[in-house]
């Protein structure tokens, strides 16, 4: 009170008393705090003001899981365009909101991230041995995944991965040796396996010291084999049981559930098991070794679980990666495109012509115009179909929507990379439209929503790891093929970029050959 009445004695009102203006301040002073307190009440509320459109071709008990087609990320593209940015979906017992609008998009997952981190039960992944719960992706956000989620970020953080640039250079280095020579023997070449191999190899060298000579290697093989068994047990098509309860019945008649544990306990696991130990000791620095020079203590299974994750990159589907599809996307558009291509070649001759060398992904920004075409070709075919969904963990109010608590949260990557709210002429690939915005796709997703360039990585506390990795790897062989090669047609035609497999997770292009055409005037 004593200092209410300092701050009012200075106010020299001639009518009034100071003992007269109390009451009057006082009760303005309440009925500001009242309104303020009513605005900020009326912005929180929890009001539903708006109903997220359901698109029409639902059926009953299964919902919309046979309306989707071949193609999901087409079919919920049009659902958009005909419904607007947020939709709901029913599959199953399931509820799937779609969003395909950034701005909204980084509200849900960003500024509501404490609420919207939880991942969907996997019926694989957190039964039968599936190590879901010991590793990064599908664990739920609890402690342990915190420290887990540390460990990943901290040994693929930028710095790093710096460690293992000249291995992801000699493996691009060799890939490119390999599509080169392949079309000089067969006269074209199907590039998916060979990009699988390299893949392979940047994530098992960096991870475990461990490299593969080529495809035929029986230890690339099994391993291979092991991460596309892994990858398809994750999918919807073996997690019926969670949209459709009665399948979990049939599961366990038909010895599903064992067909799995025996997968994960003979084959699976002991694998793992081994080559991470080999790593422990292995020469050269590694991400085991890391994780252990880092002060992280982790359990062996956790260690194993997050190897497993860490080869995400081979996991993603039925043996192909999500870096090696984002690469096929890049090799079967850049061969439409001879002009751009050009420009691309001379662009790293101009480097070359200054260094003696091949950049590396340390000098990047001397290469504006290489760097846009990687972004533009991510934007263009975004490498997954719809991320990894999160779930919300309470009832969520967002911009009028009301997002029911367990309900899984999806981003429509095709739709929101054709969004032309965000991208002037969408559809047209357009690398110019990047020039302005050349900073690292590690920066620019974890920067501010306008200044992010697309948004292929996912969102907020679940972010991918593994970004300055991804984008290394896809630099590395980038440069290497253009400063080399020119990539030109089979003699069958273009590789088709109308269409595309839907590989679960991912989106992959139509398998497809092309010709590698050494350059007569190549600087290397
Ligand atoms: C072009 C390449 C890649 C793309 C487009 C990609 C995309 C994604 C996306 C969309 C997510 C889910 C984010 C979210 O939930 O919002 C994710 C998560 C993850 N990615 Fe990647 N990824 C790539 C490469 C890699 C690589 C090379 C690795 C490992 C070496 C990796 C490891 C992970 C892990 C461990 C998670 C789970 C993070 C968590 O749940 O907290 N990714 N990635």
């Amino acid at each position: 009170m004593d200092q209410f009445n300092k701050l009012i004695k200075p106010i020299s009102l001639p009518n009034f008393a100071s003992k007269d203006v109390f009451p009057i301040v006082s009760i303005t002073a309440a009925a500001s705090i009242f309104y303020s307190t009513y605005q900020i009440f009326l912005s929180q509320k929890k009001v539903a003001s708006k109903k997220i459109p359901i698109p029409g071709s639902s059926y009953p008990y299964v919902g919309h899981m046979l309306s989707l087609g071949k193609l999901p990320g087409k079919t919920v593209a049009k659902w958009h365009e005909e419904l607007g940015p947020i939709i709901k979906l029913r599959m199953g017992v399931q509820n799937w909101i779609m969003v395909n609008d950034p701005i909204l998009a980084h509200k849900i997952f960003v500024v509501k991230g404490a609420e919207t981190s939880h991942r969907p039960q996997n019926t694989y992944a957190h039964n039968s041995g599936g190590l879901g719960e010991k590793g990064v992706a599908f664990a739920q956000p609890d402690s342990r995944w915190k420290e887990n989620r540390a460990a990943a970020l901290s040994v693929l953080a930028p710095k790093h991965i710096e460690k293992y640039i000249p291995y992801i250079h000699k493996e691009a280095k060799d890939l490119v040796t390999r599509f080169i020579k392949s079309t000089e023997k067969e006269g074209s070449v199907d590039p998916f396996k060979l990009l699988e191999l390299n893949s392979m190899n940047v994530i098992t060298e960096t991870s475990f010291s461990k490299r593969f000579d080529s495809v035929e290697d029986p230890e690339f093989i099994k391993l291979s084999s092991i991460v596309e068994t892994t990858m398809i047990y994750c999918g919807a098509e073996h997690d019926l049981a969670n949209f459709l309860p009665i399948v979990s019945i049939y599961d366990y008649f038909f010895g599903n559930r064992a067909e799995k544990k025996n997968f994960n306990l003979n084959e699976r696991n002991p694998y793992l098991r081994r080559i991470v130990k080999e790593a422990a000791y292995a020469e050269g620095p590694n991400v085991i070794k890391a994780f252990e020079e880092g002060g992280f203590k982790l359990t062996e299974d956790e260690l194993m679980a997050l190897a497993l994750l860490l080869n995400e990159a081979d996991l993603i589907v039925a043996g192909t990666d999500t870096t090696s599809i984002t690469l096929a996307w890049n090799i079967a558009i850049m061969c439409h495109y001879p002009d751009i291509q050009r420009k691309v070649s001379a662009e790293i001759d101009k480097f070359i012509e200054s260094n003696g060398r091949i950049p590396n992904f340390k000098e990047r920004e001397q290469l504006p115009y290489c760097i846009s075409v990687m972004k533009e070709s991510m934007r263009y075919k975004p490498t997954t179909t719809f991320g990894l969904p999160h779930t919300a963990h309470e009832d969520l109010y967002v911009d009028g929507y009301i997002i029911p608590k367990g309900a899984s949260i999806i981003s429509s990557m095709e739709s929101m990379h054709m969004n032309p709210d965000i991208y002037t002429e969408p559809k047209k690939f357009n690398p110019e439209r990047f020039l302005n915005n050349i900073k690292t796709m590690q920066s620019a997703a974890n920067g501010k929503i306008e200044e992010r360039d697309h948004f292929n990585f996912g969102w907020g506390r679940r972010i991918c790891p593994a970004i300055s990795l991804a984008e290394t790897e896809i630099f590395a062989a980038f440069v290497q093929i253009f400063s080399r090669c020119s990539v030109e047609p089979a003699d069958d035609g273009l590789p088709d970029i109308e269409s595309a497999v839907n590989s679960g997770l991912t989106t992959a292009p139509v398998r497809y050959k092309v010709k590698f055409i050494k350059r007569t005037n190549s600087l290397t």
